[in-house]
């Protein structure tokens, strides 16, 4: 590809309806136009349709697909890479959790977290993505370790990687009303979101209650996870949507996995869709990593339902919706690089994110970011906001999505990256 300081242009580059304000050249059934982009210090000049003269074009990208660069919105940078250490014995939740718990207290110093975080950084950003938000496992005493290392981590990568933190512990928790307050504070003063794992306990409107009572009094964002389970009795999501109607609570709120949903009399879901809608809720499906754990059987028998939410019906309500990443490596799911293609790619497959495509690709641009409360210009190609693309050797969805397009080109700011990714043997030494 031809660049030049100053300037330089893409074109003839195939970009869907969804990543645009205002679509201006004609779209084909699957959303790709063809237009022309125009790249000047660092940020996009114009998008106007290809010119009908193909031997006039400088840069003739041939239908490539261009895309906006990746929001993940649920990630957990600080359990990455584990696996060779502790893996889950038998692939299930409660293997994941426990195998976490007992790496964490044999292993998780500051070094140890950091250059796991660190790694996993480098993977997104190698594979176009610039926006990451990760959960931080923060019973005591990992929440003093993590923490800091967490802001470290964000001012390191600012401007390659907008990095946002959430707490992560089980909202049995919350019970220890002066050390969640401690919790809070912290989570405040580092600038993060408040979250828990939201289960079915005999109290868990009170507990929720002190959590939203807790981001009311820091202005904080909410981010939880709830009904990660084929449990058709887990309804923590419809309690999350009550508690957020009984605070007024006008943050941002983002929930993840939501597994119990599929599993519950239609009835019954949709009244709790309404309620989700009503309070404005993100959704975020985590469709590789429930994948492997719901329906995870030890009796040698085979799964028989995909252990993700009802990502259609949610759309159809005006649901914000995403997909993520979620774990990568480590107990909760064997493998994963953090590479929101091979999400989409795998989300796609999964959750039918076709016939029509529509507008599911924005699943990780747009929507993604907006449940992060980002600006307007992630996920968005538009003109004026930086040059922040991916440019893809595929030219339709079926080009895209059945290879692993390791090809791919990511500019950033106008300007290409360099896209190695790091080798797993950096991680060994702390894997003895
Ligand atoms: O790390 C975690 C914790 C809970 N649930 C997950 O899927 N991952």
């Amino acid at each position: 590809m031809v660049t030049r300081n100053f300037g330089f242009s893409l074109s003839r580059v195939r970009l869907h309806a969804s990543w645009l304000a205002a679509p201006s050249a004609s779209h084909d059934t699957d959303g790709f136009g063809l237009y022309d982009i125009e790249i000047v210090d660092g940020r996009i000049g114009s998008i106007v349709p290809a010119a009908a003269d193909v031997r006039r074009a400088e840069n003739d990208m041939a239908g490539r697909i261009v895309s906006p660069c990746f929001t993940d919105c649920h990630t957990h940078l600080d359990k990455g890479h584990i696996w060779p250490r502790r893996p889950n014995p038998d692939g299930t939740f409660m293997g994941a959790l426990e195998s976490v718990g007992e790496d964490r207290v044999a292993h998780w110093s500051a070094g140890d977290v950091e250059a796991r975080m660190e790694f996993g950084l480098r993977c997104a950003y190698a594979h176009g993505t610039r926006a990451v938000r990760t959960h931080l496992d923060s019973i005591s005493p990992q929440d003093a370790i993590s923490w800091p290392v967490f802001e470290a981590m964000r001012e390191r990568w600012a401007g390659r990687i907008e990095l946002q933190g959430a707490c992560l512990l089980g909202i049995e928790g919350v019970r220890d009303a002066d050390w969640f307050a401690t919790l809070a504070s912290r989570v405040a003063a580092a600038g993060g979101m408040l979250g828990a794992v939201a289960y079915m306990v005999p109290d868990l409107d009170a507990l929720l209650d002190r959590i939203f009572a807790a981001a009311i009094e820091h202005g904080l964002d909410l981010d939880f996870h709830a009904d990660e389970t084929g449990d058709v009795d887990a309804r923590a999501l419809r309690h999350i949507a009550d508690a957020a109607a009984r605070h007024r609570f006008d943050g941002q709120i983002l929930v993840g996995h939501c597994c119990s949903l599929a599993r519950q009399p239609d009835a019954e879901v949709l009244a709790t869709l309404d309620a989700v809608a009503a309070q404005n809720i993100s959704v975020v499906s985590l469709p590789m990593c429930n994948l492997y754990l719901q329906d995870r059987r030890t009796d040698g028998t085979t799964p028989r339902w995909r252990g993700v939410t009802l990502l259609h019906e949610m759309a159809a309500r005006g649901i914000n919706v995403a997909v993520a990443s979620d774990n990568t490596r480590d107990p909760f799911y064997a493998y994963g690089d953090l590479d929101m293609l091979e999400v989409y790619r795998m989300a796609t497959r999964i959750c039918h994110f076709d016939h029509p495509v529509g507008d599911w690709p924005k699943t990780v641009f747009a929507n993604p970011a907006a449940a992060m409360g980002l600006d307007a210009a992630h996920g968005r190609i538009a003109v004026g906001e930086p040059a922040d693309l991916i440019l893809y050797e595929g030219r339709s969805w079926t080009e895209l999505l059945s290879r692993p397009e390791a090809n791919r080109m990511v500019i950033r700011n106008g300007a290409l990256i360099d896209r190695t990714i790091p080798a797993y043997d950096e991680l060994d030494h702390l894997m003895e």
